[in-house]
């Protein structure tokens, strides 16, 4: 006991409980002081925010965007200490003063032919700008018209993910704040006036910026009269029509329908209006493995209020189905036994994905009624402008195509003669003027067209560019790939240059490159080839007359409604520096197409050939596999029918046994039985005959001794023979 108190004394007694206690005062105190900081601040930033006005910004909407290119140009970011750096934002802001690249830190920057040289040998040269923004979850600081903005970018908390603009600032009215989103809102305007912005729909349901454009001029755009105009006219009058709309209780959504055959200008065109009406493109491809009908539902619901929805190739996610009763048969028809079993038989697009299933997944689980909800469900956006393409209006099912989805419908063909002409026009420069406003000008009928699908009433229109069909330009597109072969000519070791198809590609500079040989002086090199000529440089203008007379020439050589407008580009392309070859190989390169359209329809009926007999051997295989299997089947019910018929039997001759088993017991048992009667009969007997033996014994020793009793009774008396009668009954009993 006295040693515990020793222990425990220097703990609460003397001077060590002094410093025990000191200590806990110590940690009260801090405690005291910790609680009333905490709670200080937390009241100060209460006070403060409550004189605070805050705006949040959604990256989901338009002002974010706004706000993020005017952030990125704050010369704030000159001093910062923390910020983030992008590339992505390089279409728009990427000039900005607060942008830097690798221009910015040449070694001669007081030499400015350095860089143009650079510039000059490679040109197209991406020159990536990289621009600052406001870092994530911290607070800046940023002096805007007199007033101190707090920025802060953050995420949703609702788990979304979604990127969060808060801006901060003193004052009494919102004013300022609203001032701020205008000018930034200005200036992002000013900087996309020659762009458009393309979102692309990704598997979370969310539009991820993708690119950022130059607007196509509309008038690059070579379409029959009218076109162009009326769609551009019908969009217009629909984005000013919204009261129209709401007064009669109708969606104010306009759908258009672009089809016909591929490299057409459908897209083009598309692209062309949204740079006309100012207005983002937002591209979902219902081809992608990931699409379903809830991902898709959230991405309509996502669409800002006016923009263009692009319904990329809707025939793509259609290829099955024709109508949505149905959706099958014709494939089924087609497909062999083997092929049909893999298939879900559903109607809409994931049956169409299984025939191409090989890449594509079977997650997918978009279906008709699926798309139909998304475009005109109630979870829909309004005010937006859907356009869809497609190669195939006939897989198309018809509650997809109807008015209310798609209100104007226009159909796409090979180019004709006028359009060979206005393509020649558009593409070689005039001396007179820009290219691209030597367009003919559409003829006073385009006014009168364009008034069919410019009402202000939602009209189905039918719009057809000319009335026959013809095959795609992929095989002309496909033969305006010139391979030089080498020749005996070349330069040895020189390889034989590819000419790329698109001329974007196609960079050659007129200035020949050191090549191996260039030095010799024994032999003439052999003369540049045509090709090669024709792809190294630009035309010269040509004055009206005879850009006149060679598109003419060019347009009559092109048959009409034969070639689409990409193969003629394709075409124009290879001839680019060379207008008149152009014009006068036109002929050659239609007979050339020709013939390799020929050779390509024969090796592709060849291979269809091959194929339908490799599918009717595989059908004529699986058929024979199944009349095998079959008759295995049969054989083995008919074996299975031996095995009960064997099993009854059996069990049967079980019973039977058994039955026999039971009467052989019985029979055995009676035997016993009756061997037992028999041998109890003879013990009976046996004991009758002893019992006679003995009676019969008795009674001859009765009769001897009744024989003896007389013979005394003769000699005693009567009184001395009842005792021994006494003693025989006794024997007896
Ligand atoms: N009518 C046209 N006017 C001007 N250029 C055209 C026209 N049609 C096609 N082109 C040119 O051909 C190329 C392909 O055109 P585009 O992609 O617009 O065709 P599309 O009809 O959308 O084809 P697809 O159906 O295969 O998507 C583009 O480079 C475009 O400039």
């Amino acid at each position: 006991m006295d040693a515990l108190k020793s222990l425990i004394q220097p703990l609460v007694g003397g001077a060590g409980g002094s410093s025990v206690v000191d200590g806990m005062k110590l940690v009260v105190l801090g405690g005291t002081v910790e609680t009333a900081r905490r709670v200080s601040s937390s009241a100060w930033s209460h006070f403060v925010n409550s004189f605070f006005l805050t705006a949040h910004f959604s990256e989901e909407d338009y002002p974010y965007d706004w706000l993020m290119l005017w952030l990125s140009r704050r010369p704030e970011w000159q001093r910062s200490r923390e910020f983030e750096t992008t590339t992505r934002s390089s279409g728009i802001g990427a000039d900005s003063t607060n942008s830097f690249g690798e221009e910015d830190f040449t070694d001669e920057p007081s030499n400015p032919t350095a860089r143009t040289e650079d510039d000059d040998d490679i040109p197209g040269k991406v020159t990536t700008r990289v621009v600052f923004q406001p870092t994530f979850d911290t607070t800046h600081t940023i002096y805007y018209r007199g007033h101190w903005l707090r920025v802060r970018r953050g995420r949703k908390t609702d788990g979304s993910g979604t990127e969060m603009l808060s801006i901060s600032v003193v004052a009494r009215s919102n004013l300022i704040l609203k001032q701020l989103v205008l000018q930034a809102k200005k200036e992002y305007e000013a900087e996309a006036i020659h762009r458009i912005q393309i979102y692309f729909a990704d598997s979370h349901g969310s539009w991820r910026w993708t690119d950022s454009r130059h607007k196509r001029p509309m008038q690059s755009i070579v379409l029959n009269p009218g076109v162009k105009e009326m769609l551009l006219n019908d969009a217009k009058d629909f984005l000013k029509s919204e009261k129209w709309y709401a007064d009669r209780g109708i969606p104010f959504r306009r759908g258009y329908l672009l089809h016909g055959v591929p490299g057409s200008g459908k897209s083009s065109l598309i692209h062309a209006i949204a740079g006309q009406l100012m207005l983002d493109i937002y591209v979902v491809s219902l081809s992608a493995s990931w699409i379903s009908d809830s991902t898709l539902t959230t991405l309509m619901g996502r669409v800002p209020a006016r923009c263009i929805l692009l319904l990329e190739d809707l025939d793509a996610a259609f290829v099955r189905s024709s109508t949505r009763e149905n959706s099958n048969e014709k494939e089924e028809k087609k497909e062999g036994p083997n092929e049909q079993g893999q298939n879900n038989g559903g109607s809409g697009i994931r049956g169409g994905r299984n025939r191409r299933g090989d890449q594509l997944s079977d997650v997918n689980t978009l279906s008709l009624s699926g798309l139909l909800n998304a475009l005109d469900g109630v979870a829909a956006a309004e005010g937006r402008l859907l356009f869809a393409t497609t190669n195939h209006l006939d897989r198309l099912d018809p509650a997809l195509s109807r008015p209310g989805r798609m209100d104007v419908w226009v159909e796409f063909k090979n180019a004709s003669k006028w359009q060979a002409e206005a393509l020649f026009r558009n593409f070689f420069p005039s001396t007179d003027d820009d290219p691209i406003d030597d367009v003919p000008p559409a003829p006073s009928t385009a006014s009168s067209n364009s008034g069919q699908g410019s009402s202000s009433r939602p009209t189905s229109t039918l719009w057809s560019m000319s009335p026959s069909f013809s095959s795609s330009s992929v095989a002309s597109s496909f033969s305006s790939t010139p391979l030089s072969s080498p020749t005996p000519s070349s330069p040895v070791g020189a390889a034989a240059p590819l000419f790329p198809t698109n001329a974007d590609a196609v960079a050659m500079t007129a200035t020949p490159l050191p090549q191996f040989g260039a030095s010799n002086q024994a032999y003439l090199p052999p003369p540049v080839e045509e090709q090669i000529l024709a792809s190294q440089h630009s035309a010269k203008p040509l004055d009206s007359v005879t850009l006149g007379i060679l598109a003419k020439k060019f347009a009559d050589g092109v048959p009409e409604e034969e070639f689409s407008v990409a193969a003629l580009q394709g075409y124009l392309l290879r001839n680019k520096s060379q207008p008149e070859a152009a014009a006068n190989g036109v002929e050659e390169w239609v007979r050339s197409e020709r013939e390799m359209r020929e050779r390509l329809k024969r090796e592709k009926e060849e291979r269809e050939e091959k194929e339908r007999l490799e599918r009717e051997k595989r059908k004529q295989k699986a058929a024979e596999k199944e009349a095998e299997k079959k008759e295995l089947e049969k054989m083995e019910q008919e074996l299975e029918k031996m095995r009960q018929l064997l099993a009854e039997k059996e069990k049967e001759r079980k019973e039977q046994e058994k039955e026999k088993d039971s009467e052989k017991e019985k029979a055995e048992k009676e035997a016993k039985a009756a061997a037992e009667e028999a041998a109890r009969k003879e013990e009976i007997r046996k004991k009758e005959l002893e019992v006679e033996e003995a009676r019969k014994k008795r009674e001859q020793q009765q009769q001897e001794e009744d024989e003896e009793d007389s013979e005394s009774e003769s000699e005693d008396s009567d009184s001395e023979n009842i005792p021994v009668q006494a003693a025989t009954k006794a024997a007896w009993t």
